[in-house]
């Protein structure tokens, strides 16, 4: 097992890149495979998660060439996957099982997800649920709620869903299945989840109808094949954002960070907080808005967190606490128990964690009060195998007293390769 080992940093400064969006890059892959056409694209994140999204397809028979900088997907339309020979392989990524069971539900052949013990524990039903009053077959163990998944895919038939978790998952997952079924399907939420499916739908030709409190979409419809340039990761750049608020004297510029405003909750919170963030040279690339990011250190002041914000800061929590910690005064955080069933129970995680720097830390079912320590303790921290809680407490440790050791690093990959090379680089010693 991999650990790596931050000294507290002088200062934090440099002109960055992180890697591509996520969430934009799985969602390539699959548009992009069921589009008629070759799709190019650029900025991809050749992280674990999106390229087991890009296996999975070449399992269904998709080409996809990547020749270092771009790549190129041939796609076949609607109707070109083939039966996979083989189970595919999610790895650790909650997004590639679940919108794939959507899009599986639909098709003429029969194919099996698994992934690693992590993501074989978080909920399935979610999906499988209402994918079920679609009319799709799908068997899981406990009842359908956990991976493997098998799914003898067929006729689907749209339905009106209202979905109680503000997921963009779920969304997606029902969205890709409505693309096969008859009539239409419409998604109700509480609060607004991240919308690039929507947006690339559109990119692609289709005609997706958003309105206040779901979204709206005709099955049939074809896509036809369009260029994407993914911008950064603004989940990646959330890391060195926290870091140069925390160190003294900190001045970083991010570049090309995706801004789309189901996405911008990080930014909300931290400016609530008191951050000095400002945004450059915001433009509008393949339908998604980009900013350049400048972020000053700052006195940050405890705030309560809870509401519609939740679901557009949703990955950034464990970050978030490393910023709480080093507030003035105790932040509370509400309506965050999705927190719970990500690739590790993130409240718990950062309970202990944090609790080793010397912070305290009030679990609550749906989130966490955080009373911030003025200065943190070096210790020796778990990753629990989850990414975000691996790079949290590395940004944690720029900003403690003595030596943070984190264990088990080797899960940073998933999302965010390079990420240790790139701390090192910013942080002035
Ligand atoms: O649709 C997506 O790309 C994602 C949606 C979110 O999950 P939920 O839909 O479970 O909230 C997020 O946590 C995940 O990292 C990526
Ligand atoms: C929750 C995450 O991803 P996924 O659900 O795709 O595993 C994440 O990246 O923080």
């Amino acid at each position: 097992m991999q650990s790596f080992t931050v000294q507290c940093a002088k200062t934090v400064r440099g002109d960055i890149t992180v890697p591509g969006d996520k969430s934009i890059s799985h969602r390539s892959i699959m548009f992009g495979s069921l589009a008629t056409g070759t799709t190019k694209v650029t900025g991809f994140l050749r992280g674990e998660d999106a390229l087991a999204t890009l296996e999975a397809f070449r399992a269904m028979g998709i080409q996809i060439d990547d020749d270092g900088s771009t790549i190129t997907i041939h796609g076949k339309g609607l109707h070109g996957l083939s039966e996979p020979s083989d189970v595919l392989d999610c790895g650790n990524s909650g997004t590639s099982m679940r919108l794939l069971t959507g899009l599986l539900a639909g098709q003429g052949f029969f194919s099996v997800l698994t992934g690693d013990k992590y993501l074989r524990a978080r909920p399935m039903k979610r999906v499988v649920g209402p994918l079920t009053k679609m009319g799709a077959r799908i068997l899981g163990r406990d009842g359908g709620e956990k991976a493997p998944l098998a799914i003898q895919g067929g006729k689907l038939t749209g339905i009106e869903y209202t979905s109680p978790v503000s997921s963009a998952q779920v969304k997606s997952a029902l969205m890709l299945a409505g693309l096969y079924a008859e009539g239409t399907t419409t998604i109700y939420e509480p609060h607004l989840s991240r919308d690039h499916s929507e947006r690339m739908l559109r990119h692609f030709g289709a005609h997706i109808e958003s309105f206040e409190g779901g979204v709206r979409l005709t099955g049939g419809v074809d896509l036809k094949a369009a260029d994407i340039a993914v911008p950064a990761d603004i989940s990646s750049a959330a890391f060195f954002m926290v870091a140069a608020l925390i160190v003294p004297g900190s001045e970083l510029l991010i570049r090309n960070v995706g801004v789309n405003p189901t996405r911008t909750g990080i930014l909300d919170i931290l400016k609530a907080m008191g951050a000095d963030i400002a945004l450059e040279n915001e433009r509008e690339q393949s339908g998604e808005p980009v900013a350049d990011l400048r972020v000053r250190h700052s006195q940050l002041k405890a705030i309560e967190i809870s509401g519609e914000v939740v679901p557009r800061a949703i990955d950034e929590f464990p970050v978030i606490c490393v910023a709480a910690a080093l507030a003035e005064g105790t932040t509370r955080v509400k309506d965050a128990a999705e927190l719970r069933v990500k690739e590790t129970d993130r409240i718990a995680a950062m309970a202990k964690n944090l609790a080793k720097a010397g912070v305290g830390i009030v679990e609550t079912p749906d989130g966490m009060e955080i009373t911030g320590a003025g200065k943190l303790a070096g210790c020796q921290a778990e990753s629990f195998g989850d990414h975000r809680i691996a790079m949290s407490m590395l940004v944690a440790g720029l900003a403690a007293g003595g030596a943070t050791t984190v264990d088990d690093t080797e899960c940073i990959a998933t999302s965010f390769p390079g990420f240790l090379d790139l701390l090192t680089e910013v942080a002035v010693r």
